[in-house]
C-alpha cells in the first residue's frame, strides 16, 4: 500500500513537471468542478408552483393510495407525458389547427367622437355594434388599439374593448384566458376602399376544447399579428367561406353588416360580425352521482345514436366503469393501448383520473359535468344508497349528522356515498382535511381539466349554456327528468340539519359555491341574462310540446304505473324512483323518438351497447349474408324531420 502510494506521487510529480503534464490535470481538474456544479444544481429543490400543486393534489387525490385495501386493481403510476397540464398543452397545440371556435371580424372606424377634446390630433377608432345606431359602444385611439393587440399579455373584457356587447363578448370574454389572438389587422387604405381608415380586426374565439382556467395561450412566434398587404387580405366573408368549405356545415352562422351614420360627419361605419361553430361530437361527461346525471346521460345517449357517434362502455356492457375505482382506459369494452383514442363520449360513472380517459377519448374532447347543492345531494344519496354500510344503521339522516362517526368508516369501501360524493366523483380524497389551500389547488384541478360545469338546480339554463358550448341546437338538449323520486321518499331538511350537511360536506360544498359563481358568469360572458332566458323559454316549450306529443296523463308516474315494463328505472335503496308512459297510437317515428326520451339509463345502455358491439351469431346457425354494420341512427337532420330511428329499445330490462 505504501509502495503504491509512493510510485503513485512520483508519477504524479514527473507528469506535473512536464508542460502537457500540467495542463493536462488543471483541465481534468476543471472538468470535475463542471460535474460537480451539475450534480449540485440537479440536488437543489425545485420550487416552482406547478410542482407544488401536482405535490398537494397527489396527496390529496385519493385514499385509495392510503387504504391497500380499497384498491382492487393497482394501476401504473401515470408517465410524465400523461401529466393532465403536459396533456393539456398537447390540446393546446392541436388547437391551433383547429378553427372550432368561432371567427369574428370587428371593423373599426376611425372618427372623432364628440367629447374628444378638438386639439388632440389623435384620432379615435370606434367599433359601433349593429343594434345600436347612435351610441357609440368602443372608443379607442389607434395608438391604443395596435398596443393593445400587440402586446403579449392577457387580455380583459372591458379592457380592450370597453362597452362591447354581449354577443361579441363571448369571443372577448374568453380571451381573460389569454387565447384570443389576432390573425390580421390591416388598415382600409390597404383595402382601396371607399371608406377610409377603417381597421379590420379579425378575432378568433379559443377552440372550444379549451378548459376553463388553462394556461394563457403562449403568445409569439404562434400569435398572429400579421399586417397583410390587400392581396393577402382575407375579407370576412372569405373566411367564412373557407370555414364551410372546411368541412362539415356549422351549426349556425351569424352574419350581419349594418351602416350606420354617426352625426354631423357623416362617417359611416361598416360592422362585420361573424360566428361560425361546428358541432362537438368528442365528450367527455363526468357523470357526477344524485346531480340529475341520469338526465345529461340521456342527452349524450340520443345525440350520440342520431349521430352514430361510438360510446366508451364499460366492459362487457357493465353500467359503471369499475366505478368506485379510478378511471382506468382497459375498463373500457375495446380499448386498445396502441390506438390512438377513438371513442366519442365517455359517459357512465367513473371516478375521474384526467391521464386514463385521455387514453380514451380525442384530445379535442369538451370536458363537462354537473353538481348539486351538497344539501339536496346528501338527502337524495342518504335515500337512494340506504342499503350502504354508513347509511343502513342510521334511522334518519338527522341521526347520521347528530354522531356521524357512530355510522361513518372511512375504510368502508361504500363510505364516499355518505360524505363529499362528488369530490369522490372528482378523483379526490373526500376525507381530506379541509384547508384553504387544498380547497384552492383542488378547485384549479377541476378547472384545469373541465371545460364546463353545470348545475342541476339550473337545469333548463345549463342545457341552454351546454348546447352553446357544444355548439349543439336547442332541440339536442331537450329531456324529461329521469331518475327522479316520488314525493313519498323525500323528506324535508331544517336550516339546522342543512347546515350540518354543509359541514360534513365541506369540500362538496367549497366545490359547488365555487362552480356555482363561474357558471353565473360565464352565463353573463357567453349569453348574456337576456338571450338566456328567450333559450330557457323556448327549451320550456318545447319539452311542454313534447310531453303533449310523447306522454300519457301529465307527466311522470309511480314504478308501479309504468305499463311498458322496459321503461321502468332501476328502484334502488328506498327511493321510490319514477318512470313515464308514452301514448298509444303514435306513429312509429313519433314512437320512437319518445321511447327514447324517457328509456331509463340502463336499459337505453343496454341497447346502445348491442348496438355498438353486435353479438356474435351462433356458431351452429348458418351464416346470413352480410349485412351493413348497424347504423345507429340516421343523421340530425333525420330526427328534426321527424324520419324514424329504426331500432327499438326493446327486451332491456335491467
Ligand atoms: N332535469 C332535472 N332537473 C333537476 N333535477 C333533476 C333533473 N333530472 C333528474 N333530477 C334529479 O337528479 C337526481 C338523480 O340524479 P342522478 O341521475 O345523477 O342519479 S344517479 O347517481 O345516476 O343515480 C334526482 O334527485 P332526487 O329526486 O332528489 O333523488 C332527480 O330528481
Amino acid at each position: 500500500m505504501l509502495k503504491f502510494r509512493r510510485y503513485l506521487i512520483t508519477n504524479l510529480k514527473a507528469i506535473y513537471r512536464c508542460q502537457p503534464g500540467r495542463l493536462w490535470v488543471s483541465f481534468s481538474l476543471l472538468i470535475l468542478l463542471m460535474v460537480s456544479f451539475q450534480v449540485v444544481e440537479k440536488l437543489q429543490p425545485t420550487r416552482n408552483c406547478r410542482c407544488e400543486l401536482e405535490r398537494a393534489l397527489q396527496q390529496t387525490t385519493d385514499r385509495s393510495q392510503e387504504n391497500p385495501d380499497y384498491v382492487l386493481q393497482t394501476h401504473t403510476p401515470p408517465r410524465e407525458d400523461d401529466h393532465p397540464y403536459r396533456q393539456r398543452k398537447a390540446v393546446m397545440e392541436h388547437a391551433e389547427n383547429t378553427r372550432d371556435g368561432f371567427q369574428m371580424h370587428l371593423y373599426y372606424r376611425q372618427v372623432t367622437p364628440r367629447e374628444s377634446s378638438p386639439d388632440r390630433q389623435e384620432g379615435h377608432w370606434a367599433w359601433q355594434p349593429a343594434e345600436s345606431n347612435n351610441k357609440m359602444k368602443a372608443y379607442l385611439s389607434a395608438q391604443q388599439l395596435k398596443s393593445q393587440l400587440s402586446t403579449p399579455r392577457k387580455a380583459t373584457r372591458g379592457d380592450i374593448f370597453p362597452g362591447v356587447p354581449e354577443s361579441a363578448a363571448t369571443a372577448l370574454g374568453d380571451t381573460v384566458d389569454g387565447v384570443l389572438f389576432t390573425n390580421s389587422i390591416a388598415t382600409e387604405e390597404h383595402k382601396k376602399t371607399t371608406s377610409p381608415q377603417m381597421m379590420r380586426v379579425a378575432l378568433q374565439s379559443p377552440p372550444q376544447h379549451q378548459a376553463m382556467g388553462s394556461p394563457p395561450r403562449p403568445w409569439g412566434d404562434s400569435a398572429k399579428h400579421t399586417v397583410l398587404g390587400t392581396a393577402q387580405l382575407l375579407r370576412a366573408d372569405d373566411f367564412y367561406r373557407t370555414e364551410l368549405e372546411r368541412g362539415p356545415l356549422p351549426s349556425w352562422a351569424e352574419i350581419s353588416t349594418d351602416e350606420t351614420a354617426l352625426g354631423d360627419g357623416g362617417q359611416v361605419e361598416d360592422v362585420f360580425f361573424q360566428k361560425v361553430c361546428k358541432p362537438q361530437t368528442n365528450i367527455v361527461f363526468l357523470k357526477v352521482h344524485k346531480s340529475a346525471s341520469s338526465t345529461v346521460m340521456n342527452i349524450l345517449f340520443r345525440f350520440g345514436e342520431m349521430h352514430n357517434l361510438t360510446f366508451a362502455f364499460p366492459l362487457r356492457g357493465g353500467h359503471q366503469l369499475f366505478y368506485p375505482h379510478h378511471f382506468m382506459a382497459r375498463f373500457v369494452q375495446g380499448f386498445s393501448p396502441g390506438k390512438p383514442p377513438q371513442f366519442n363520449i365517455l359517459c357512465h360513472h367513473m371516478r375521474f383520473l384526467r391521464p386514463e380517459v385521455q387514453k380514451v377519448v380525442p384530445s379535442t374532447a369538451i370536458y363537462f359535468s354537473i353538481l348539486r347543492n351538497p344539501v339536496q345531494l346528501m338527502e337524495s344519496s342518504f335515500v337512494y344508497y340506504k342499503g350502504t354500510s354508513a347509511f343502513s344503521r342510521a334511522r334518519s339522516l338527522e341521526e347520521f349528522l347528530s354522531q356521524p362517526y357512530r355510522f361513518y368508516n372511512p375504510t368502508a369501501g361504500d363510505s364516499h356515498y355518505a360524505r363529499n360524493l362528488m369530490t369522490f366523483d372528482f378523483g379526490f380524497n373526500p376525507d381530506a382535511e379541509v384547508t384553504a389551500k387544498r380547497v384552492n389547488l383542488m378547485l384549479r384541478a377541476i378547472e384545469a381539466s373541465f371545460d364546463l360545469l353545470l348545475i342541476s338546480e339550473y337545469f333548463d339554463e345549463s342545457m341552454v349554456l351546454l348546447k352553446e358550448t357544444l355548439c349543439w341546437d336547442l332541440d339536442s338538449v331537450v329531456s324529461f327528468p329521469l331518475n327522479s323520486r316520488d314525493s313519498s321518499t323525500r323528506s324535508p331538511l331544517s336550516s339546522i340539519t342543512a347546515e350540518k350537511i354543509k359541514a360534513w360536506n365541506r369540500l362538496d360544498w367549497e366545490i359547488y359555491t365555487h362552480f356555482n359563481r363561474t357558471f353565473w358568469e360565464r352565463i353573463e360572458r357567453d349569453i348574456g341574462r337576456e338571450r338566456l332566458w328567450q333559450e330557457v323559454r323556448a327549451l320550456r316549450q318545447r319539452r311542454a310540446e313534447l310531453a303533449r306529443t310523447c306522454l300519457q296523463g301529465t307527466g311522470s308516474v309511480g314504478p308501479k304505473d309504468i305499463k311498458d315494463s322496459s321503461l321502468r328505472p332501476l328502484q334502488y335503496g328506498n327511493a321510490r324512483i319514477l318512470g313515464y308512459n308514452i301514448k298509444q297510437g303514435l306513429d312509429e317515428a313519433t314512437e320512437h323518438m319518445c321511447r327514447r326520451l324517457v328509456t331509463p339509463e340502463l336499459q337505453y345502455s343496454t341497447a346502445l351497447y348491442k348496438k355498438q358491439f353486435p353479438p356474435n351469431p351462433p356458431q351452429n346457425t348458418p351464416q346470413r349474408p352480410l349485412q351493413k354494420p348497424p347504423q345507429l341512427a340516421p343523421s340530425l337532420q333525420g330526427m328534426q324531420q321527424g324520419k324514424a330511428l329504426r331500432y327499438r329499445l326493446k327486451g332491456t330490462r335491467h
